[in-house]
């Protein structure tokens, strides 16, 4: 981060969105309108600060005039303090707390029951930040230090919201006074270079009308009509493929749409991570602050996050940063570790983990106690993952370079806890990189789901069910859509009735899952998935689901025989019920919601034999061949062709062949990301009876190669006796 680049560029970020939280918390106490309490003295500031409004702090920048200062406050934190940070550091907040009358029943801190507090309420000092009964007067001085630069952001906050004010009474304005414009009329344009800010004003239009069709459309136009409009100019304006912005439009309303793709145009806060094993949340906001870092801590819900709005020292590179103090990481990815909730001396693992941003987390929480396995398949990725458990000094982990679905539970299983932070489409990551407006298709989005699959049974399938402390799988994505979440869930619910979905433990913070799309419709409990978008809660798009396993997956014949490596042996001997391989596996067959057995033919993972699954490949191969400028229709209905004498596929022939393709997509894509696991590509991609058939060719070739030479030779005969007779 360069000094006041990204400031100078469009100010500083808006503080990280708690108002569901707060909102929450306002209904329940009936207290929206109330004045805020007087705080008890004894958890005042005293550095003078009380009562200095978002409004006031700026003219108090005015006054001192003075940039940060860098005031040495000593560093005398021991290591109970560490953990006091960790679990409590924002106990007896100033301004913003509450005594123990104000506290809300039912709405506790996410980490620790701590009331929750609205950083917008007024009177409530921003300034306000590391407030402790004990250190008030380290407190004074973090504060005294960091109060310019937070006069400067409110300054900036407070043009913002003025800015957005005025835009609103503009709009609101065009509302009343101009009937319904003719969004239709200016498409002649189309196929010059756009006007921007004209388009701005269309897609702006088109969503007002949208919100009221029948008042502002226009005769004969239907609401189809105006989608597609907005869509087109959704795609010009902001740069997305027709088939990315369809699919994430159809999440939201078209306003919250619209605001959706506003959002991934701006970046989210930067945000770090206080490393706990080495350091605690004061002491290195402390230091930072002396280095002239301007931050507050990221929202009551953790307590060790910082949000940083200027930093005049590159944030990856200062001495805090190098000796593992601390490990910058968006706000959102802390959320599956805190719903994982590792506990000290537990087995834990992540099943996908580079660089290591949420594993390093984990070994903090569980105190450098325990194991943590950190499992990457990319070998690169995983070297920047030991560099990172290096230097945040985790003591407690071990990194394997290994396929997550079929390494899992194979090489090691019976978990405590399993993270499964799948690799995914990065739809909620679009300001992080815009790439993916454009390079994510069709194909990405059944070959990543159907690999988050797999991994997800496999992450199902390594947790010990009888775990005294755990027998919890968290599944997360930093993608949006629901192909990657909700119906990746609700496909491992199908296939593993031994898990249901439980509370994430997040509180208010996020939306519930979706409980249906598009027709279909998940498990209820699916609305105790945690949502989060960048537009709502001002973080990186992301989803959370907590899984409790309840009983042993059955494990299929195949797997059965084969030997178990020792870990694997020495992990189910341990737990706390199975003494034998042969007690772990509960041989009863699973069924489905509609009394099935669970399908576990060819091993614990399923391939594409869901009608759902067909379906979706036989659309995608019908799309394929409209792309190649092939009639599908003429295509797929040809007499079937021997795959050996043609490359064209026929009705036949789809399903099984998209299959073994995206299997394929899936596998090269990884073989890409990930070196060295080309073998174990190379064994999925060939599926036996496509072996045999390969294996069959070279005999069936033979023939006819002998056969075109007996005939040649003959023919050669024939020309020369020919040649002689004509002679
Ligand atoms: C979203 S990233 C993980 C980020 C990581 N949890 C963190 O917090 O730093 C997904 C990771 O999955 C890895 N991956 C992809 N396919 C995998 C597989 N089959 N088995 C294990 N890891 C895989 C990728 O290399 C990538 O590092």
């Amino acid at each position: 981060m360069g000094v006041g680049r990204r400031m100078k560029k469009q100010g500083p970020p808006a503080p990280l969105d708690e108002s569901k939280i707060t909102m929450l918390k306002k209904r329940k106490t009936g207290e929206a309108e109330a004045p805020p309490k007087p705080v008890p003295s004894k958890r005042r500031r005293s550095n003078g600060d009380e009562g200095v409004s978002k409004k006031e702090a700026p003219k108090k920048k005015k006054v001192n005039g003075a940039a940060p200062k860098a005031v040495p406050v000593p560093m005398s934190d021991d290591d109970e303090d560490m953990e006091d940070d960790e679990f409590g550091d924002l106990d007896g907040i100033s301004e913003g707390s509450m005594d123990s009358d104000d506290q809300v029943e039912g709405l506790s801190d996410l980490e620790d029951g701590d009331s929750v507090v609205d950083s917008d309420d007024e009177g409530h000092t921003r300034g306000a930040m590391f407030s402790d009964d004990e250190d008030s007067e380290a407190e004074e001085r973090l504060t005294a230090a960091n109060i310019e630069g937070l006069s400067r952001k409110l300054d900036a906050e407070q043009q913002e919201e003025e800015e957005a004010a005025e835009q609103e009474m503009q709009e609101a304005a065009m509302q009343t006074n101009i009937a319904a414009p003719d969004v239709f009329s200016d498409q002649a344009q189309q196929g010059l270079a756009p006007d921007l800010q004209l388009l701005r004003q269309r897609i702006t239009d088109t969503i007002r009308i949208l919100g009221d069709l029948k008042t502002l459309g226009l005769p004969g136009k239907s609401r189809t009509d105006y989608v597609d409009l907005l869509l087109d100019d959704i795609c010009t304006y902001y740069g997305y493929t027709r088939f990315l912005a369809e699919k994430l439009f159809h999440l939201f309303t078209p306003r919250e749409a619209f605001a959706f793709f506003e959002a991934n145009e701006t970046p989210r806060p930067v945000v770090i991570r206080t490393n706990t094993l080495r350091t605690n949340r004061r002491s290195l906001a402390q230091a930072l602050i002396n280095r002239g870092v301007v931050l507050e801590p990221v929202g009551k819900w953790s307590k060790v996050g910082l949000q940083v709005f200027e930093s005049p020292v590159p944030l990856g590179a200062t001495p805090e940063y190098l000796a593992g103090h601390y490990i910058l990481q968006a706000a959102s990815s802390f959320l599956p570790v805190m719903a994982l909730a590792p506990q000290p001396n537990e087995r834990v693992l992540d099943m996908a983990s580079a660089p290591g941003g949420k594993t390093t987390y984990m070994s903090a929480l569980m105190r450098n106690t325990g194991c943590v396995v950190a499992n990457d398949a990319s070998k690169p990725r995983a070297k920047g993952l030991i560099g990172n458990i290096h230097r945040l000094g985790c003591k407690n982990t071990i990194v394997t370079n290994m396929d997550a679905r079929t390494a899992f539970p194979k090489a090691m299983g019976g978990f405590d806890r399993v993270l499964l932070d799948a690799p995914c489409t990065g739809t909620g990551v679009i300001s992080k990189d815009p790439s993916v407006k454009t390079s994510k298709n069709e194909r990405d989005f059944l070959a990543i789901p159907h690999m988050q699959r797999q991994l997800l049974l496999a992450a199902i399938d390594s947790v010990d069910h009888a775990s005294k402390t755990g027998g919890y799988v968290v599944y997360s994505t930093c993608s949006v859509t629901v192909e990657e979440n909700e119906a990746v869930v609700q496909y491992v619910l199908r296939k593993r009735p031994n898990v249901k979905i439980v509370d994430t433990g997040l509180g208010g913070f996020g939306s519930p899952g979706f409980l249906s799309y598009m027709g279909k419709t998940f498990d209820p409990k699916m609305a105790l998935t945690r949502r989060y978008f960048p537009h709502r809660e001002n973080v990186d798009g992301f989803y959370v689901c907590k899984l409790k396993k309840t009983a042993v997956t059955p494990v299929a014949k195949s797997e059965d025989t084969e030997p178990r490596s020792k870990g694997a042996k020495k992990a189910r001997s341990t737990s706390s019920t199975a003494s034998t391989d042969d007690e772990s596996i509960d041989r009863t067959p699973i069924v489905d919601e509609n009394g099935h057995a669970a399908d576990f033919e060819g091993g614990a993972f399923s391939s594409f034999e869901d009608p759902q699954d067909a379906e979706r490949i036989a659309r995608a191969e019908r799309n394929r061949l409209r792309r190649k400028g092939l009639n599908p229709k003429g295509v797929l209905n040809k007499p079937k062709k021997s795959k050996i004498e043609g490359s064209e596929k026929t009705s036949e022939t789809v399903a099984p062949s998209e299959e073994e393709e995206t299997t394929a997509v899936a596998s090269k894509k990884s073989t890409n990301e990930l070196k060295g696991e080309k073998k174990t590509v190379a064994k999925e991609e060939k599926k036996p009876a496509t072996k045999a058939k390969e294996e069959k060719k070279p005999a069936t070739t033979e023939k006819e190669e002998k056969k075109t030479a007996v005939k040649g030779k003959a023919e050669k005969k024939d020309k020369k006796s020919a040649k002689k007779a004509s002679k």
